[in-house]
């Protein structure tokens, strides 16, 4: 289906949704915040198991429309804008699935901290990484400062959020902001790899091992180990577990469905 600046498709297991303005470099503004709140409502009433987010053209997403951030005068105008990203992003990030960004070209500002709130990121080569905020005079303000040093350390999120500067997606593979690059030409196959791979999954436990992680990035070790072990106990009855554990004493695959 398309809408003014996403198009999006739920097939049976699966959800992507393409940004598709890559004349302006899929930059984020209302709208575009708008249709992509609609169609996780529409995800979340599904039995969508994984979601792939891409973008036309060269940029997966170019941070926010800063000819948009120019009309926001007011603190008060600031203030909702940044609570309408970070509603967005956090649903994102709390979705009870794996949630794929298909990197498909410069992922830079919020675009960056829209890929941080996922789970998988692949980028094609040649993407530039970055959050470069800091060089408008401003900083990032979608989670950048705080998703970022929880995700590859406090030294060199403070390099890449002091200098501004992107990085390749080569070398943010190498600093562990990215799970892997791939050549332009085989970002679909890889993307659909990943999602197939992840289909085979048990649904509620990958939904509860996300739960985990994610509460896990907010908590102390000892409340996060005590979490941990309570969700880990929801799962003790459940058909996944019964069918994982006999697949193994029956030495086969398991097929969780
Ligand atoms: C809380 C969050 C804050 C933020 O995210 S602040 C924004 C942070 N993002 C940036 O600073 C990135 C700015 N954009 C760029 O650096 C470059 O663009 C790219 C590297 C992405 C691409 O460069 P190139 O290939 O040379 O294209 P081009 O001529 O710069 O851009 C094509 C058109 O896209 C518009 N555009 C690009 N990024 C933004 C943006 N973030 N906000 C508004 N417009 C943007 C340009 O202006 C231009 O438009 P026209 O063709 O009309 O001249």
């Amino acid at each position: 289906m398309q809408m003014k600046t996403i198009k999006w498709e739920i097939t049976e297991e699966t959800a992507r949704i393409t940004f598709t303005r890559p004349e302006k470099m899929n930059v984020i503004n209302t709208e575009f915040l708008e249709e992509l709140g609609q169609v996780l409502d529409k995800i979340a009433k599904k039995e969508v198991r994984v979601l792939v987010l891409t973008g036309e053209g060269k940029a997966f997403c170019a941070g926010a429309d800063i000819i948009e951030m120019t009309s926001r005068e007011t603190v008060r105008q600031v203030l909702y804008f940044n609570h309408m990203v970070n509603t967005l992003l956090n649903r994102i990030e709390d979705l009870p699935i794996p949630i794929i960004a298909a990197i498909n070209g410069h992922t830079l500002g919020g675009g960056l901290e829209l890929a941080l709130a996922c789970d998988f990121r692949i980028a094609v080569r040649g993407a530039k990484i970055g959050l470069p905020e800091i060089n408008l005079g401003v900083i990032p303000a979608a989670g950048g400062t705080q998703r970022l040093p929880r995700t590859i350390g406090i030294t060199k999120a403070k390099e890449m959020l002091y200098m501004g500067e992107p990085i390749s997606a080569d070398e943010a593979e190498k600093i562990g902001l990215l799970n892997k690059t791939v050549l332009p030409s085989s970002l679909e196959a890889e993307t659909e790899k990943l999602v197939e791979s992840l289909l085979k999954k048990p649904a509620l436990a990958l939904s509860m091992l996300k739960e985990a992680v994610n509460q896990g990035t907010q908590l102390d070790l000892r409340r996060g180990i005590r979490y941990e072990g309570k969700v880990f106990a929801l799962l003790n009855d459940s058909k996944e577990k019964e069918e994982g554990i006999r697949a193994f004493l029956e030495k086969r695959e398991p097929v969780f469905k």
